[in-house]
Formats: C-alpha cells, sequence, structure tokens
C-alpha cells in the first residue's frame, strides 16, 4: 500500500507494507542517490532492527553510521539533540547525506529536529516503529524536543521524504503501546466520522487492533495527510488534531511518566466531550461511542491531576493559545471537530462545568 502526501512545496510517498525492512535498501535507492547515512534510534529498537538495516543499505551503496540514544521521552531534549549534532559534525555529515529516524515517536520528532537544522536541514526519511508513529507522528513534518517541562514547546515542520511503515515491527510491541497508539486511531475516527468511526466501533478487545491493523494504519494515515495537505503549518484546520490533546498534555507532563501519550490523549478527548456535552455543544451521545471505543481497547478514562492548580497552569500553556484565548477542539458529531475560544483567565470556571459560565 502506498499513500501520497502532496503539499504543494513537497510531494513524498507513505509505503505500509508487512516486512518492507528488508526491502530497505533498494527502495532508498528509488529515492535517495549514494550518500551517508546517519541512521539514529534508541537503546530499545536498535537491537532488534539496526543490524539488519545496516546491511541492507551497504548492499544497496550507502554509508551508514549508527547513533543510539537513550529509550524514552527524557531523550527529547537540546542536550541529546547537541549530542546528534557533534556526531553529525564529526562524521563530516554534509547536506548532501542523509537522517534515517528509526523507532518510536521520540526518536521521529528528535531525530527529525536534528535533521531540519543540522546545516539548515539535511534529507530525512522515516522508519517509525511503534503504533503511535506508524498512524500519527511520522506523517505530517512535526519535529520536537520539550524544554524542561514544556512538550515539544521547541520544534519545526520538516516533511520527509518519504516514510516506511513495516507493521510487522508492532509484533515486538507490549500491548499497552498498541492501545496507546490506537487511541490515536480513535481520535482520527472521531474526526473524521463516517465508515472509519463505524471500522473502530467494530473493535471490542486490543488483540482484534492488531488483526485489523493495516486498514487502521491506512484510514489513519489517509486522513491525517488530507488535513496536512491542507494546512501544513497549522494555521487553522491542523488544530483539529489536537483534539484531546489539551486536557492529554497536560495530564501527560504531570504524571511524570505514567501515562503514555496516548493514555492521556485517551483521557483528555473523554473528558473534553464530556464537558462539551454539559454545555450542550455537543450531541449526548458522543462520549457514549467515545468511551465504548476507548474501554474496549483497555484505555483510562479520567485521571485525578484534572483540577488540580497544577493542572491549569498547563492548561494556561497550551500552544493552541492566542491573543489571550484559550481554543478547544471539541466535536459537534463524529466527523464534525470545531473549536471553541474561552478567555484564558476564565478557563477554571470553564472546565469546572458551570453551566452559568456563558451568562456571567
Ligand atoms: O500532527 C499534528 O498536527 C498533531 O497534532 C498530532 C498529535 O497527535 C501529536 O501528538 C502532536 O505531536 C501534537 O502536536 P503539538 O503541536 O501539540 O506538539
Ligand atoms: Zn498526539
Amino acid at each position: 500500500m502506498k499513500i501520497s502526501v502532496a503539499l504543494p512545496h513537497k510531494k513524498y510517498p507513505i509505503f505500509i507494507e508487512r516486512g518492507i525492512l528488508d526491502q530497505l535498501g533498494l527502495l532508498l535507492t528509488g529515492i535517495w542517490s549514494p550518500r551517508k547515512i546517519a541512521l539514529i534510534s534508541d537503546t530499545h529498537v536498535a537491537p532488534l532492527y539496526q543490524e539488519r538495516i545496516i546491511r541492507q543499505l551497504q548492499t544497496a551503496g550507502f554509508r551508514v553510521v549508527a547513533f543510539q540514544v537513550p529509550a524514552g521521552e527524557s531523550s527529547k531534549n537540546w542536550e541529546i539533540a547537541v549530542r546528534l549534532y557533534r556526531s553529525l559534525a564529526n562524521n563530516q555529515f554534509t547536506r548532501s547525506d542523509g537522517v534515517l529516524a528509526l523507532g518510536g515517536g521520540v526518536i521521529g520528532d528528535l531525530a527529525g529536529f536534528v535533521a531540519s537544522t543540522y546545516m539548515r536541514g539535511i534529507a530525512f526519511i522515516q522508519i517509525p516503529t511503534s503504533l503511535l508513529a506508524q498512524v500519527d507522528s511520522s506523517v505530517g513534518g512535526k519535529t520536537a524536543i520539550n524544554l524542561d517541562t514544556a512538550k515539544n514547546i521547541i520544534g519545526t515542520f520538516y516533511q520527509p521524504d518519504a516514510v516506511f511503515i513495516d507493521p510487522d515491527t508492532l509484533k515486538s510491541l507490549p500491548q499497552r503501546f498498541i492501545c496507546e497508539g490506537y487511541a490515536e486511531i480513535i481520535k482520527m475516527s472521531a474526526l473524521e466520522g463516517g465508515t472509519f468511526w463505524q471500522m473502530t466501533g467494530e473493535i471490542h478487545h486490543p488483540d482484534e487492533i492488531i488483526t485489523h491493523v493495516e486498514p487502521l494504519i491506512h484510514q489513519s494515515i489517509s486522513y491525517k495527510a488530507k488535513v496536512v495537505c491542507r494546512d501544513e503549518k497549522e494555521a487553522g484546520l491542523r488544530q483539529i488534531l489536537n483534539f484531546g490533546h489539551t486536557i492529554g498534555h497536560a495530564i501527560e507532563l504531570l504524571s511524570n511518566g505514567a501515562l503514555a501519550h496516548g493514555e492521556a490523549i485517551s483521557i483528555g478527548m473523554v473528558q473534553i466531550v464530556q464537558l462539551f456535552e454539559a454545555y450542550d455543544l455537543t450531541k449526548d451521545s458522543i462520549s457514549d461511542g467515545l468511551m465504548q471505543r476507548l474501554n474496549q481497547a483497555e484505555l483510562p478514562l479520567n485521571s485525578p491531576l484534572i483540577g488540580t492548580a497544577d493542572f491549569y497552569r498547563q492548561i494556561i500553556n497550551d500552544k493552541k493559545n492566542h491573543g489571550g484565548m484559550l481554543n478547544l477542539i471539541y466535536l459537534k458529531a463524529p466527523g464534525r471537530p470545531a473549536m471553541h475560544s474561552i478567555p484564558i483567565d476564565r478557563a477554571k470556571l470553564f472546565f469546572t462545568g458551570k453551566k452559568s459560565f456563558e451568562t456571567e
């Protein structure tokens, strides 16, 4: 399966195929001329696939230098980025070389950020190995590192030259991380509605995610690519992809690693939909359908972190806020996302769900 992301300034392919890692060398020769490649991975993923990929690339005529960073969100920081810049410079990487990101969302975001800034931009390709990265973060060109406690606060929009998705890599992923990636699939299905929303309604157990993973990845990416092609830099429409992320990012951060990104987004979607139902801004039945889907994937629906003083501090710093307004994405119905803006100084009142909010 191949999906094309056709932006006004750049077009790139996304390949989805079991076993595609074993064709990588050959496929890459159709995209990149012979060059030096920095293969950036982490301490969990590298032992699984690195040697196999290096062999492939060398056979196809590429020179490979492999770099590994510690696995986990804490690697998405400035110090690790600087270490990677130094390694690229020490190995005489130039703008005619390339960076391959092999791993989950952390590696894609970090390697993409380094690729986009080293020498003002060096060619970049994504090989996402987690479900979350395969259905969401590897597509669309967002790159990022964190600053202290602020998630994704430094970053660029930098599109890859290609994305290679091998669903076989999910075999090594614990069920918890299949489910957290699936939360972003449910998000995309709620935003698109129609047959995609029906499709997620037919998944009744975590095991069924893997059984249907290829069509789920395909639907998710096709929808995301459509949104990104209409608004690459998140000036408007792309903000809908942040459905569930205002609450989600806040509690993900406050949980200090206890909540995976997709788990936090699961909670964030349910809580925001319920809030909008309480304000009669959305159809009552949406939270039922959403909770049923998330529940069947054994995802969390609530968190005691919501409503704390720290929670409101995080909400106030959300990246979607502009001009003193908090911009919240919600659903009028499945397939009908919308944005509701409220003054930041009234956020706490709004989140406590007071019906009197509008008239005060
Ligand atoms: O690609 C996008 O655009 C998204 O918003 C997808 C999100 O699921 C993803 O978590 C993204 O990284 C969040 O973006 P951010 O701008 O809030 O860092
Ligand atoms: Zn997300």
